[in-house]
C-alpha cells in the first residue's frame, strides 16, 4: 500500500519536474543530461513516505523545478524530506520575475507579488524591452506592447509565459512564441461586457452626434438644427464577428428594439438564434444593415476584410463602429466611403497604428467619433482582467497547463491528472526508440499506436504525442520541447508523426492500456528492436503508477522504466542471467530490474536489465563477450 502511493507520488512528481523541465532550457543551449531525481522509500508503517534527492543539473535553473516539487507533493499528501542539510539552499529557490509592461489592476499586482518579483516598467522602448527580458520569466502586456521575434530572441530561452491582459493577442508573435518554447496565456472574458458596453456607447452617440454636439457647445455655439441624428429603432445591426463581444453587443441592440443580423462563419447557429439573431454571409450583412459593429480578431484572413470593395457592396450612409481592431479596416478606403456617403458615419475606439498620426484624416474626419482604443477600459474590466491575467501566468510559471493557453492545446486539470504516469512512459517510450536509432537516412517517419478501451473521442493525445517527440528530439539535437512547440519542431525537423488507436477489451477506467512507439526506415544498432516489419519498435504500459516497457522488436519483456537500461539479446540457456548480473555485480552496477523475453524455447531470447549506475565502458565490453551474447546495447532513461 506504500509502496504504491510512493510509487504513484513518484511517478506524478516526475511528470510535473519533466512538464517543467521542459520550459527551463533555453533553446540556445546545448543537449545536457536532465536533472536527476531519485525517490527513496523510507520503512513506515501506515504512511507512504520517501525521501527526494535532487541534483539539479548545473547547466538548468533549478527555482522552478523546486516549486514544481514542492508543489506536487502538496498535491500527493504525501511526507517530503530533505536528505541532507547542504541541499537546503535549494529548497528556497529564488522568486521568478515578471515583467508588467502595461498599466494591470492592482489586485492582479497582489496577486503576482505574492510569488514573483514583479517589475511594472510602462512606456518600454523596444530596445529597453529587448535589454530586460533576458531578466524575466514571465511578461505581462496589454495591446500597446510588441512582443515581436526580437523580444524572444533577446529572451535567450528565460522567458517561459507572455500573458495578455486582454483578448486580442495581435500585438504578439505568435509564431515566433511557438517556436521558442514560451506559453502565451490571455484573459479572454472579463473585458468582454466592457467593450461591448463600449461598442453600445460609440453606436448611440454617433447616431445622436454627441461628441460633435459636446465639442460645439464648449465652443460656445448653440446648433439644435445641425446635429439632428438618427434613430436606432427598428433599424437593422450587422455584428461581423458573433463571439463574447458581439454577442454582447447584439443582445444590447436588441434591449434597442434593433433587428440584429450578425455574420460569423465559425459561430454556432444555435447559439445567434437563442438570441433572436439570424446568420448571414458576409455580403448579405453589409448589403442589408444600417449600422455594421466588428466584433472579429485581427488576422491575415481579416486584414483590411472593409475595403473600397466592401464599402462599395455596403447600403448607401451605412454606419460604422469599430471597437475590434483598426487592422480589419483599410483605413485610407474609410475615408474615401466617409468622403463620397457610401459610409453616412464611423464611431472607431481602434486604429491600425495606435496613437494613429496626428493628422489623420480619419481622426480628423467630422464624420468620425474616436476614442483612444478605451474598450476594455472600465475599473471593473481592468481588476477583473489584472486578476485572469495573474492568475493564469502563476499557474503557468508552476508548470500547471494553462486553461487560457493560445499557443498550446489547453488540457483539463482532470485530463491531465489522469494522463500524467502515461507522460512519463510516452517521454521514456521515445527516447529509448530514438537511442535504438543506428544510421540510415535519419528519422523521418513514427507511428504511435495507442491500444485502449476508450472512445476515441475520450482520449486527448495530444500531450502523450507531444512527450513521445521531446523523447525523440532531446537526445540528439540542441532543440528543447514542450507541449507549447512539440509539433511545430517536430514539423521543423520533418519528423511525421502518425498515430492510431486500437480498441483493446480492457477497462475504460485506464486511459491506455498500452503505447507503443515504431520508427520506420531506419537501421538499428540492436537489430532485435526491429518487428516483423522492419520498423524499430518498442512497447509500454502504465503499471501501478510506474512506466514499464513490455514489448523490443517481437519479444515480450516486463521492466520498470527507471535509471538505465541494458537490453541483450542471447541464445536462450540457463546460466546467463548470472553470468551478466556478475560482471554488472563486480563493477559495482547494482541491478534493478530484469526480465528475459524470448520467441522460442532455447532458441533467442531478450534480458532486459534496469541499472541503477551507468556502467563504464569496459563492464559494458565483457557483457558483450558473454559467448551467447550476441548482441546488446546500453540505453539512458
Ligand atoms: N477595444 C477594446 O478595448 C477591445 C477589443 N476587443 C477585440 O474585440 C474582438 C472580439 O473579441 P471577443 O469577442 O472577446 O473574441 P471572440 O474570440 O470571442 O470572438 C471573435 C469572433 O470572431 C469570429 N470571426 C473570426 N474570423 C471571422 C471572420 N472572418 N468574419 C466574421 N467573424 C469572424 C470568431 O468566430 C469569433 O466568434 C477582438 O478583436 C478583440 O481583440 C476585445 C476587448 C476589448
Ligand atoms: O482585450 C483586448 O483585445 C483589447 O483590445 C483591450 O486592450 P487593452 O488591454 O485595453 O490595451
Amino acid at each position: 500500500m506504500a509502496s504504491s502511493a510512493t510509487a504513484a507520488a513518484a511517478a506524478f512528481i516526475s511528470t510535473k519536474l519533466i512538464t517543467q523541465q521542459s520550459s527551463d532550457l533555453p533553446p540556445t543551449s546545448a543537449p545536457t543530461p536532465t536533472s536527476k531525481l531519485s525517490f527513496l522509500p523510507t520503512p513506515s508503517n501506515n504512511s507512504a513516505s520517501f525521501k527526494l534527492l535532487y541534483a539539479p543539473n548545473r547547466n538548468r535553473s533549478s527555482p522552478p523545478v523546486l516549486n514544481v516539487l514542492k508543489t506536487a507533493v502538496e498535491s500527493a499528501s504525501i511526507s517530503f524530506s530533505d536528505p541532507t542539510p547542504r541541499r537546503d539552499s535549494i529548497l528556497t529557490p529564488p522568486k521568478p520575475t515578471i515583467l508588467v509592461s502595461e498599466k494591470l489592476g492592482e489586485a492582479g499586482l497582489q496577486l503576482l507579488r505574492t510569488f514573483a518579483n514583479v517589475d511594472c516598467s510602462y512606456n518600454l522602448s523596444p530596445d529597453d524591452l529587448c535589454a530586460k527580458i533576458s531578466l524575466c520569466d514571465a511578461l505581462i502586456v496589454r495591446s500597446g506592447t510588441k512582443v515581436t521575434r526580437q523580444v524572444f530572441q533577446a529572451a535567450q530561452g528565460r522567458l517561459k509565459v507572455v500573458g495578455r491582459a486582454g483578448v486580442g493577442i495581435d500585438n504578439v508573435d505568435l509564431q515566433a512564441a511557438t517556436e521558442f518554447g514560451c506559453l502565451v496565456v490571455n484573459a479572454p472574458t472579463a473585458n468582454t461586457i466592457a467593450a461591448a458596453e463600449h461598442g453600445i456607447a460609440l453606436l448611440a452617440s454617433m447616431a445622436r452626434n454627441v461628441p460633435q454636439a459636446d465639442a460645439s457647445m464648449k465652443a460656445g455655439k448653440w446648433q439644435r438644427n445641425k446635429y439632428v441624428g438618427v434613430s436606432l429603432v427598428g433599424k437593422t445591426l450587422a455584428v461581423m464577428g458573433f463571439g463574447k463581444v458581439g454577442s454582447e453587443v447584439a443582445r444590447r441592440a436588441k434591449g434597442l428594439g434593433m433587428n440584429v443580423i450578425a455574420h460569423d462563419p465559425y459561430a454556432p447557429a444555435d447559439r445567434a438564434r437563442a438570441i433572436g439573431v439570424d446568420l448571414v454571409s458576409f455580403d448579405e450583412a453589409i448589403s442589408t444593415a444600417d449600422f455594421i459593429s466588428l466584433h472579429m480578431p485581427l488576422t491575415p484572413a481579416t486584414s483590411k476584410i472593409f475595403n473600397d470593395e466592401t464599402f462599395s457592396k455596403m447600403k448607401k450612409g451605412a454606419r460604422i463602429i469599430n471597437v475590434a481592431r483598426g487592422g480589419v479596416i483599410d483605413e485610407d478606403a474609410l475615408v474615401r466611403a466617409l468622403d463620397s456617403g457610401t459610409v453616412a458615419q464611423a464611431a472607431l475606439d481602434v486604429f491600425t497604428e495606435e496613437p494613429p498620426p496626428k493628422d489623420s484624416k480619419l481622426v480628423q474626419h467630422e464624420n468620425v467619433i474616436v476614442t483612444p482604443h478605451l474598450g476594455a477600459s472600465t475599473k471593473e474590466a481592468q481588476e477583473g482582467v489584472a486578476v485572469e491575467i495573474a492568475e493564469a501566468v502563476v499557474g503557468a510559471l508552476k508548470g500547471e497547463l494553462a486553461a487560457t493557453a493560445v499557443n498550446a492545446p489547453m488540457v483539463p486539470a482532470e485530463v491531465m491528472s489522469e494522463l500524467a504516469p502515461y507522460v512519463v512512459l510516452a517521454e521514456k517510450l521515445g527516447r529509448l526508440a530514438v537511442q535504438l536509432v543506428a544510421g540510415g537516412s535519419g528519422i523521418q517517419s513514427v507511428k504511435v499506436v495507442y491500444r485502449s478501451a476508450r472512445d476515441p473521442d475520450n482520449l486527448d493525445t495530444r500531450l502523450l504525442r507531444a512527450m513521445i517527440v521531446k523523447g525523440i528530439i532531446e537526445p540528439i539535437s540542441i532543440s528543447f520541447v514542450n507541449l507549447v512547440n512539440a509539433d511545430f519542431t517536430a514539423k521543423q525537423k520533418g519528423l511525421r508523426i502518425s498515430e492510431e488507436r486500437v480498441f483493446v477489451d480492457s477497462s475504460p477506467e485506464y486511459p491506455v492500456d498500452s503505447i507503443q512507439v515504431q520508427i520506420s526506415n531506419v537501421q538499428s544498432k540492436f537489430a532485435s528492436a526491429l518487428s516483423e516489419t522492419g520498423n524499430i519498435s518498442i512497447d509500454g504500459k502504465v503499471k501501478y503508477g510506474i512506466p514499464h516497457l513490455t514489448g523490443v522488436g517481437s519479444f515480450s519483456v516486463d521492466v520498470s522504466l527507471e535509471g538505465n537500461l541494458i537490453l541483450c539479446r542471447q541464445v536462450d540457456q540457463p546460466g546467463m542471467i548470472g553470468r551478466v548480473g556478475n560482471i554488472l555485480g563486480e563493477s559495482n552496477v547494482n541491478v534493478s530490474f530484469m526480465s528475459v523475453g524470448r520467441t522460442a524455447k532455447r532458441i533467442k531470447a531478450i534480458m532486459a536489465i534496469g541499472v541503477d549506475e551507468e556502467p563504464d565502458k569496459d563492464t559494458l565490453k565483457k557483457v558483450g563477450e558473454v559467448p551467447a551474447v550476441e548482441e546488446f546495447v546500453f540505453l539512458e532513461l
